[in-house]
């Protein structure tokens, strides 16, 4: 991941002018993924209209695959994709899943091995190996899986070996507990199987915090979506899920990500100008709903036309205005935390990003990164216990720089906002972005006409 295997960074654009842009985003990598999983688990084919088609998403399906479900994608629209269960619901097993570097595979295809006919072995990328996925599998286990670990205890690779016998339906819903502080990805990953359990799941969190509570929400929605009957008492952070055949709509619409169109609407504040992103829901689960009104914090205006029927959320900005927002808890949120920084490398007063620790085991340890790259290019932040502290410098002592994007789709967008407005910055290994974003750069450089 260093300059050395990447020898061709890619010179990020600087904005010549205020932008004026329109952005389509692709589909939501947490609802594809959520969808595609919930698809699985039901028992007829279902069709997901406007999925991501990106690493994240080509690596569930994968692992679907290998597990006996179909993805038939359209051959007139690669975003539609016909996914069809296997005929008696078993998995199969003796099976290998590659995760990648994805955290929604890592996190939420372990709980499928339940109901597979055999072991199944997971694997990734050797910098998923230090992502935590001990409390999901501990999860497993207290469910009568064996989780075999092939290296570090509770990292990948390992092998899941179902139990001979679920937890039986003459029980009460079967007990689990654990610490999901590290990654809301723990709750997930266990709610979407808590339907097939014969007594269903109670889900306790045992830790203080729980971050990207919206996350879970948007789980518990999408169990309900599919006829699952899940339900959430966060204030005690236990959730519980009713034994259900679960069963998507026949076809089921994904919304953009709003999530990556935060580097895009951020590019307003940091540019200038306007840029806005189509097919905006009124109502989402996405934790991405909470971008407009930060931005809006941050100094830019924020509306939601309608032309043609279609709503657009419209970010408004002039150059050199984004204002600090000092104590910013980002705990419900924190994917959006490279891109939130990204502008306030160039606000009037500084920002402590809070509440976000857990963001040292994301793609890579985002906070050591974020301050690693925000100083080479001149800026000042420093590590905080639980997040990051960003503090304004006079812009014209921001100089370029060749920043590292370490294999993080964010880190390289995040680079690539900073390259708005500092000449002279180069990204490595921006081909990076395909985690979440098919083709990043075409987009990027559409914006800016
Ligand atoms: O469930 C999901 O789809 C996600 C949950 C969040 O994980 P964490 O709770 O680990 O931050 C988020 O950051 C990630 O990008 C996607
Ligand atoms: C944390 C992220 O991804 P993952 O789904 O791999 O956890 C992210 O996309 O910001």
């Amino acid at each position: 991941m260093s300059e050395t295997n990447y020898p061709n960074p890619w010179p990020a654009p600087t904005a010549s002018g205020p932008l004026d842009a329109t952005v389509t985003i692709p589909g939501s990598k947490s609802l594809s993924n959520r969808y595609l999983i919930l698809a699985a688990l039901g028992f007829r084919p279902v069709t997901l209209v406007g999925l991501l088609r990106s690493r994240d998403t080509e690596l569930m399906m994968g692992a679907l695959a290998a597990l006996g479900v179909r993805c038939d994608v359209d051959p007139n629209v690669e975003t539609t994709v016909t996914v069809t269960p296997p005929a008696n619901g078993r998995f199969h097993g003796d099976v290998d899943v590659y995760c990648g570097l994805a955290g929604t595979v890592m996190r939420f295809v372990p709980g499928l091995a339940l109901f597979a006919d055999g072991p199944v072995r997971f694997d990734g990328d050797e910098q998923a190996y230090a992502r935590p996925m001990k409390p999901v599998l501990d999860g497993l286990e207290q469910l009568g899986a064996t989780v075999d670990y092939h290296g570090e205890t509770g990292r990948l690779p390992f092998t899941i070996t179902p139990p001979a016998e679920l937890p039986s339906a003459d029980d009460d819903a079967a007990h689990v507990a654990i610490d999901s502080s590290g990654s809301s990805q723990f709750i997930s990953g266990l709610l979407l199987i808590g339907s097939r359990l014969p007594g269903g799941l109670e889900l306790a969190h045992t830790g203080e915090k729980t971050p990207s509570l919206p996350h879970i929400r948007m789980t518990v929605a999408d169990v309900n979506g599919a006829g699952g009957r899940a339900l959430a008492d966060e204030d005690a952070r236990v959730w519980t899920v009713a034994p259900a055949d679960l069963q998507l709509p026949e076809r089921v619409v994904v919304e953009p990500d709003l999530s990556n169109a935060a580097p895009f609407l951020g590019a307003a504040l940091i540019a200038g100008g306007t840029v806005r992103v189509p097919h905006w829901p009124v109502e989402t689960t996405q934790p991405g709903g909470l971008l407009p009104g930060y931005l809006e914090r941050m100094g830019a205006t924020v509306s939601f036309p309608e032309h043609d029927g279609v709503r657009y959320c419209e970010v408004t900005a002039e150059r050199g205005t984004i204002r600090g927002l000092g104590d910013f808890d980002l705990t419900a949120a924190g994917e959006i935390a490279p891109s939130l920084a990204a502008i306030l490398v160039f606000a009037d007063a500084p920002t402590r990003m809070i509440g976000i620790g857990h963001l040292r085991g994301h793609e890579t340890n985002r906070l050591e990164a974020l301050v690693n790259e925000i100083r080479r290019i001149g800026g000042e932040a420093r590590e905080l216990p639980d997040g990051i502290e960003i503090a304004p410098v006079p812009c014209d002592t921001l100089h370029g720089a060749v920043m590292e994007s370490y294999a993080d789709h964010r880190m390289a967008t995040f680079a690539a906002m900073i390259g708005l407005a500092v000449p002279g910055v180069s990204v490595v290994n921006v081909a990076t972005t395909r985690k979440t974003l098919p083709d990043f750069v075409g987009m990027w450089t559409g914006m800016l006409g």
